[in-house]
């Protein structure tokens, strides 16, 4: 994570916090491995140094990009917001400085398998952290978006940067009580006279300690990735709710012993295309997922042998976008795959992106 100090004016700091989107996943790695793509979330701040006037103003809130016209505008209604509130009020302070100005420009799609509300999640915590000035280590931060985002893969992934596996520490009893209170009492949504009543609401559920604990893994510079998205939205919600609550020792066993070799794998140079292709097959969520993307075992089935460069191919995240990991031979794997999806009725676009930076602060 990039960090600069503030920018510091008579009137007004300015900053910029910029979130990549993700893809998790990767494969056999369900809710334990993502990695960090070049297409971000830029949230502009501009924080008055001394209220201009005696009335309180709330957050003015504007967003441009992905999502413009259907994201909440409201303060207490949207996302960012209101994760950043949330962590303001779990360090006793009720509310957002007079007259803050947040500027919103997404390039990360929604619910297509990219992180959006990852770096939504991401960007409301690091939001917080710089207009309190709570200086907050990677690792609470790392609590507080998990508090949110509750499989750490895509938040881990959007905090730190590159390609990561991460994992929840088991909690005790209390912490484990504080852990699962349901998202609408982390994040309630506010109401419209909420500026009225501030501070005189219980304050929220503080997240225990260390909640999350990750570790970055190598990662091959001659690795491009390949987003073949499709152009419907598949809520995660909606995409976990196919998954199975049980699975078989051989299904376990065969994603553990790929994802054992993929995580190594994918950072060797040159990148073994035998090797990497194998290990990036699934059992545990990718053939269940099928039934909600038409084409997806056609594409899927797209192989070093037929495209040379391909490494593997997957969904990223809860899908429906595909993620194909390639050294060369881009146009030509993407457009394979957007025709095999044109064959099934699903219309996509496709992005050749990066694998790398986390979170950055950018001051003005
Ligand atoms: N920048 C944003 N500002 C406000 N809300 C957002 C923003 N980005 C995403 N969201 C919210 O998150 C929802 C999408 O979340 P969802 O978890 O379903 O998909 P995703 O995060 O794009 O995909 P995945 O988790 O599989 O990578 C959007 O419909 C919107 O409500
Ligand atoms: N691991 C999560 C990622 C969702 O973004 C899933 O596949 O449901």
């Amino acid at each position: 994570m990039l960090v600069h100090p503030p920018a510091m004016s008579a009137d007004t700091r300015s900053f910029t916090i910029r979130v990549p989107a993700t893809s998790a996943n990767i494969g056999p790695g369900f809710d334990v491995v993502g990695l960090s793509l070049s297409l971000w979330l830029s949230l502009s701040v501009s924080v008055p140094a001394t209220a201009s006037s005696a009335t309180y103003v709330p957050p003015r809130i504007t967003h441009t990009g992905e999502g413009a016209g259907e994201v909440p505008l409201d303060p207490y209604k949207n996302l960012t917001s209101r994760v950043a509130l949330y962590v303001l009020r779990c360090h006793a302070i009720p509310r957002f400085p007079s007259h803050l100005s947040l500027h919103c420009h997404n390039d990360i799609p929604f619910g297509r398998g990219l992180g959006s509300s990852g770096a939504a999640v991401v960007a409301g915590v690091l939001l917080a952290n710089h207009v309190a000035a709570l200086r907050l280590p990677a690792a609470r931060l790392l609590d507080f978006a998990l508090m949110v985002e509750r499989h750490p893969d895509n938040v881990t992934a959007a905090l730190v940067g590159g390609f990561v596996g991460s994992y929840l520490r088991e909690l005790d009893d209390d912490a484990m009580a504080r852990a699962s209170v349901p998202l609408s009492e982390v994040l309630p949504e506010y109401p419209p006279d909420a500026d009225e009543h501030w501070g005189l609401d219980p304050p929220p559920p503080v997240p225990p300690q260390g909640i999350g604990h990750y570790v970055r893994f190598g990662w091959s510079q001659a690795v491009k990735a390949i987003a073949i998205i499709p152009r419907f939205e598949l809520s995660t919600a909606k995409a976990r709710q196919v998954l199975p609550q049980a699975y078989s020792r051989k299904d376990m066993v065969f994603n553990l012993q790929r994802l054992a070799v993929l995580t190594t794998a994918l950072g060797q140079t040159p990148p073994d295309p035998d090797l990497i292709y194998e290990a990036m097959k699934d059992r545990i969520h990718q053939p269940y997922r099928k039934s909600l993307i038409p084409g997806l075992p056609q594409v899927l089935a797209l192989t070093p042998a037929s495209h040379p460069g391909l490494l593997g191919i997957c969904l990223s995240g809860a899908g429906p976008t595909v993620l194909a990991l390639a050294t060369h031979n881009f146009e030509q794997i993407a457009e394979d795959a957007k025709r095999i999806f044109k064959q099934a009725g699903v219309d996509v676009d496709w992005k050749l992106l990066e694998v790398g930076g986390g979170s950055e602060f950018l001051a003005h």
